[in-house]
């Protein structure tokens, strides 16, 4: 055994590799599986297949002596499976949905290197499509730039695990004719940037979008007298302290937006959840076609009567049915004091004659019910074995 650290870097080199190798032709397997899938018109996921395969995994590590935990082999075959799930997706929706362009211009908030942005780079690589970049000042602009064709899609933060809902895109929402034709998870790494301060006590100012000062909220407290300045986006933050180059200031953001702009990480992981993850939703002039082997969601604005339980009657009808529902938001309803329009995600595709069922039976307790989309559900829950 050589203790050349050279020696062995080119070792794992090697093994690395031939593991991406083995990946890819996992990932291939992937598109045999759907086509076979599409004969049996069986559902894309199969959690029993998966709990009884993280198992085996598990349990022939454990024979075979490999030394691993099982934790760790688990979450690595649980991202390997959220790949396959995705890939199966996107082969589905793409054939169902035909006319997708080989470029798409999506319109997000924020120059290059906001988290919009990244999550819009995702969407594009997930479908195989090359992305036009089209930044915008506001999500109002984001909204209007699908609106009059010059995106063909918008991408939006709807919810995150720390500072929960955006309610501005909410009341966007409520008067759009757009549709919701897609989600995506991202997982949102905040950090301190800086162009060249290496003490971060030395830091008096803080530059950032109010969302991620708010995410970030327990770490700023533990700062002596920082000073802080709102951004529209926390790459036009990123940009900014870039541009005035002073030893006192930083900008919070993540690490690949600021690479763009020639700024370091002088501290990572600050946010206040460590799981902190972006909800996008993804926006377009056109409803799509969700397969019905796919795990679907439906997003509903609805509005009830004033009277008293009207929307716990409403809520009876997916009890009824067995229908899931994923998120309840309320937003206030403007020039209308004290009346609310209710956001109910659920889990249904609205070609199924069930969903419809729902719809109808829903519209009874309803003074106002608009499905703003159906679209495939990109949040692949990962199972768990015992
Ligand atoms: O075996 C299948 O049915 C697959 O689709 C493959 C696979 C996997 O990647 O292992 C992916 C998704 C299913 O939920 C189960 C397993």
């Amino acid at each position: 055994m050589s203790l050349d650290l050279i020696e062995i870097r080119q070792q794992i080199t090697q093994i690395d590799r031939s593991l991406l190798k083995l990946l890819s032709e996992r990932h291939r397997l992937a598109f045999d599986v759907v086509r076979s899938k599409e004969l049996t018109q069986k559902p894309l996921r199969d959690v029993e297949r998966e709990q009884q395969l993280l198992q085996e995994l598990v349990q022939f590590a454990e024979n075979e002596n490999y030394q691993l935990e099982a934790q760790y082999i688990t979450q690595i075959f649980q991202k390997i499976i959220e790949d396959s799930v995705l890939t199966q997706q996107v082969y589905l929706q793409k054939k169902l949905n035909a006319e997708r362009e080989q470029n798409i211009h999506i319109a997000f908030l924020g120059k290059r290197g906001s988290y919009s942005h990244l999550a819009s780079r995702n969407y594009a690589t997930r479908y195989q499509e090359q992305l036009v970049e089209l930044s915008c000042e506001s999500f109002q602009q984001v909204f209007e730039r699908v609106q009059n064709g010059e995106a063909d899609y918008g991408v939006l933060p709807l919810e995150n695990t720390t500072s929960g809902s955006i309610n501005e895109v909410y009341d966007l929402l409520q008067h759009t004719d757009l549709f919701i034709v897609g989600e995506l998870a991202y997982p949102i790494k905040h950090c301190v940037l800086v162009s060249e301060q290496e003490d971060l006590s030395k830091i008096d100012t803080l530059y950032s979008h109010p969302q991620v000062i708010q995410q970030c909220s327990q770490f700023i407290q533990t700062l002596d007298r920082v000073h802080i300045e709102y951004c529209e986006s926390s790459s036009h933050a990123m940009q900014l302290v870039a541009g005035l180059n002073k030893p006192n200031i930083a900008a919070l953001g993540n690490e690949d937006g600021g690479n763009l702009y020639g700024l370091r990480v002088l501290k990572s992981g600050i946010a206040n959840q460590e799981n902190n993850i972006t909800r996008f939703i993804v926006v377009a002039k056109n409803a799509v076609a969700v397969s019905p082997q796919i795990h679907t969601k439906t997003l509903l604005l609805m509005k009830t009567t004033q009277q008293a339980g009207a929307l716990v009657d409403a809520l009876t009808v997916f009890k009824k049915h067995n229908v899931i529902m994923t998120k309840l938001e309320s937003r206030p309803i403007y020039g209308k004091p004290w009346e609310e329009m209710f956001y109910l995600e659920i889990e249904a595709n609205t070609n199924d004659p069930d969903t419809q069922q729902v719809l109808a039976e829903l519209k009874e307790y309803s003074t106002f019910l608009k499905v703003l989309g159906c679209y495939p559900s990109e949040i692949v829950k990962p199972v768990e074995i015992s």
